[in-house]
């Protein structure tokens, strides 16, 4: 029995639009997640990320692990009470940053091996005490088995030996995880830009039985095109009644395009990383608000949004904000950006739901990509 009921609302095409309902609340899908690395959406409170409709926000095993430690956070009451978010919470598996992030990491069948680039101390992280972090100490919502993430380009001898260790660590993260029903683990397809080892990776995955499936692997350099061409067969290859969820991914026109395929879940760093150097993510595009052509705009960023950051301030004082390196201009553009993720998947699961997302689809890349 799968632990958390996906409710599928309504299908046009490959896209669709549903309900993944959990113990602390119903998410809405599609679904941006936005990214609460060490225990805070950057730049943000609680309140100011509920108020955008966020239903779910990203944990981050790698970076909690190593500081304050996934102990010290479970004897706070784990990562809810931490942080004071009462919604769910999906956390990575902490390998993905590993293998990107710190100093020197080891890869064997057992484990990542790692220094911390906050103190140099030596980490283990292996399947088992991945999901011990997330579900036992960090007290997570959404579970994410621990695998290895192939960089690209990869020769597909490369891929395959990638996709087949991320196999076996999907067996050993569903036995560790063992028949908890009030938290999910996901399982996570690999198989780089090759067919027949999606299909592979899916097959095992599909075997072992997960509450939701990740697609690894992509958004690591390829690019828009070569993603749209992996995700022109990758989601279909997923069981179609559990949520599938695209790691990392991604720019507004991305996940527009995702849907389209049938992706309902994403995360990505770029809404805060962006905000806060100053790129504002609006129906007409990206702007900088650091240009000079906004010196004296007296218009706010979305005069339509119900969001305080997008309607109240006008892009000058914005402008202002940033070449004064005032904290409040990182805080009101991360804001205004994760406020837009929410109206562009809110506008997503409308139009799903009233026929109309292939219009939706084709007006938003005539205006987004219009500059
Ligand atoms: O196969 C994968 N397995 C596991 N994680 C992946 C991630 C990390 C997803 N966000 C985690 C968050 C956890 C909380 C902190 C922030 C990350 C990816 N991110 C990207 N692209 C975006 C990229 C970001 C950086 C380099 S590429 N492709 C990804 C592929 C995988």
């Amino acid at each position: 029995m799968a632990a958390f009921p996906f409710e599928i609302k309504a299908v046009e095409g490959k896209a669709r639009t549903g309900v993944l309902k959990t113990p602390r609340g119903d998410i809405r899908t599609p679904a941006f997640m936005p990214v609460g690395t060490a225990a805070t959406v950057k730049a943000m409170t609680v309140d100011q990320v509920k108020a955008t409709g966020a239903d779910i926000i990203l944990g981050n095993t790698y970076h909690l692990m190593l500081r304050p430690s996934a102990e010290r956070v479970a004897r706070l009451g784990g990562l809810h009470k931490f942080m004071r978010w009462d919604k769910p919470i999906l956390t990575d598996s902490g390998g993905f940053q590993v293998m990107s992030l710190s100093g020197i990491s080891k890869l064997t069948e057992e484990a990542v091996t790692f220094s911390s680039h906050v103190d140099g101390s030596k980490h283990v992280l292996t399947p088992e005490r991945s999901i011990e972090i997330q579900a036992d100490l960090l007290g997570s919502d959404i579970v994410m088995q621990l695998d290895e993430c192939v960089a690209w380009p990869a020769e597909e001898a490369r891929a395959r030996k990638g996709m087949e260790l991320s196999a076996r660590w999907a067996r050993r993260s569903k036995d560790a995880f063992g028949t908890r029903d009030t938290q999910a683990l996901f399982g996570i397809q690999q198989g780089s830009t090759f067919e027949a080892l999606r299909r592979e990776s899916s097959d095992r995955l599909r075997e072992i039985g997960f509450d939701g499936y990740a697609i690894g692997g992509l958004a690591v350099g390829e690019g828009h095109e070569a993603m749209c061409e992996v995700l022109d067969y990758a989601p279909g290859l997923l069981p179609e009644d559990r949520p599938r969820y695209l790691m990392g991914v991604g720019k507004p026109i991305d996940l527009v395009e995702a849907v389209a395929r049938g992706v309902d879940m994403f995360d990505c760093v770029l809404p805060t990383r962006s905000g806060r150097h100053g790129q504002a993510w609006t129906w007409d595009g990206p702007i900088n608000l650091k240009n000079a052509k906004y010196a004296e705009d007296e218009s706010p960023l979305d005069p339509d949004s119900d969001c305080p950051a997008s309607r109240d301030y006008s892009k000058a004082y914005l402008r202002h904000l940033f070449k004064a390196e005032e904290i409040l201009g990182q805080v009101l553009l991360s804001w205004h950006n994760i406020a837009f993720f929410q109206a562009l998947t809110a506008a997503m699961r409308a139009a799903i739901a009233e026929g109309r997302f292939e219009r939706f689809r084709r007006e938003f890349r005539a205006r987004h990509l219009s500059q």
